[in-house]
């Protein structure tokens, strides 16, 4: 059977999110980020489920990191997931003087906690669930996690439903080592990770020739470079398919500009339908190229 590797340990946000986009493939979980994308660099896993943005907290690092370096790999399917969290303690716990989260999740409940646990210290774990566990374990006193870690852990509901944020999502991506993506559906995100000599207007030129094409930008992170201080790559998500000219088109002007790593097309979650500008169809550039053509022939002028 083939396996989803993703960032463990049971019960996080992102077990669900492997859950909502499995086929019946078996899920795995891996203790980070990292080695849920190195199980299927190795082939210990067809495909990886690994958070990428959350509405509050930003980007996720480590998931960008993963994408720049290494051997490429590319994202074939998306899942938003809403995210509030359950706060779990252990049964026999009175005062809570410990609350250990993943960052991403302290972030989100950092007033709930002000207002309803002043006392207690605030730790970082490597993922809701692996707070979750270090609680079961007499480690800390009370973890912030995801609803379906009540159900995967022996611990007591100490508050549900708490986000500072309402409406807070986290988006994760299904990875894949490089494939042919999934059919265009009108509403796909492209995303790449950009790097260029640091210059004047290197990053706008960039963005240009998105904007010429009509590309409307849905997301835009800049990382540093290791090793190399004031280095940055960006990665940036956009509407539209690389099966569509305008994206193709784009693509291959960034390209010439600047060293390229294409990191998926793929539908969108939200099923927003990309806005593709009047002249900027898959029509009108056939049309063009079609002109170009007759042109070079002596056919028109
Ligand atoms: O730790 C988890 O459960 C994750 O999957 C990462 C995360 C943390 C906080 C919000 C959404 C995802």
């Amino acid at each position: 059977m083939s396996r989803i590797a993703y960032f463990g340990p049971a019960g996080t946000f992102t077990e669900q999110a492997a859950r909502s986009l499995s086929t019946g493939q078996e899920l795995v979980p891996m203790e980070t980020i990292p080695a849920a994308m190195t199980a299927v660099r190795k082939g210990d896993a067809e495909l990886a489920c690994v958070p990428v943005e959350n509405s509050v907290e930003g980007p996720v690092t480590a998931t960008l990191d993963g994408l720049a370096e290494d051997s490429p790999l590319v994202a074939v399917a998306e899942a938003l997931l809403p995210v509030h969290f359950t706060v779990l303690t252990r049964p026999e716990v009175r005062t809570v003087r410990t609350v250990a989260s993943h960052p991403h999740a302290l972030a989100q409940v950092r007033h709930w906690l002000e207002r309803n646990l002043p006392e207690a210290r605030v730790v970082v774990a490597s993922s809701t669930a692996a707070a979750a566990v270090a609680v079961r374990d007499g480690e800390y006193d009370a973890a912030v996690t995801a609803p379906v870690a009540a159900q995967t852990y022996p611990l007591k509901v100490l508050a549900e439903g708490v986000a500072d944020v309402p409406d807070a999502r986290t988006r994760f991506l299904l990875l894949s080592p490089p494939c042919p993506p999934p059919e265009p559906t009108g509403a796909d995100r492209t995303s790449i990770v950009a790097s260029m000599a640091n210059r004047t207007g290197a990053l706008a030129e960039l963005l240009n020739e998105l904007a010429l094409r009509g590309i409307n930008l849905t997301r835009l992170d800049a990382r540093p470079i290791k090793g190399n201080f004031g280095f940055y790559r960006f990665f940036l998500d956009f509407e539209g398919h690389i099966a569509e000219a305008r994206v193709g088109d784009a693509l291959a002007a960034l390209r010439r500009r600047c060293e390229v790593r294409f990191l998926g097309s793929h539908p969108r979650a939200d099923g927003v339908r990309a806005t593709v500008s009047a002249t900027a169809t898959d029509s009108d550039f056939a049309a063009a190229a079609e002109w170009v053509r007759a042109v070079r022939s002596g056919e028109r002028a």
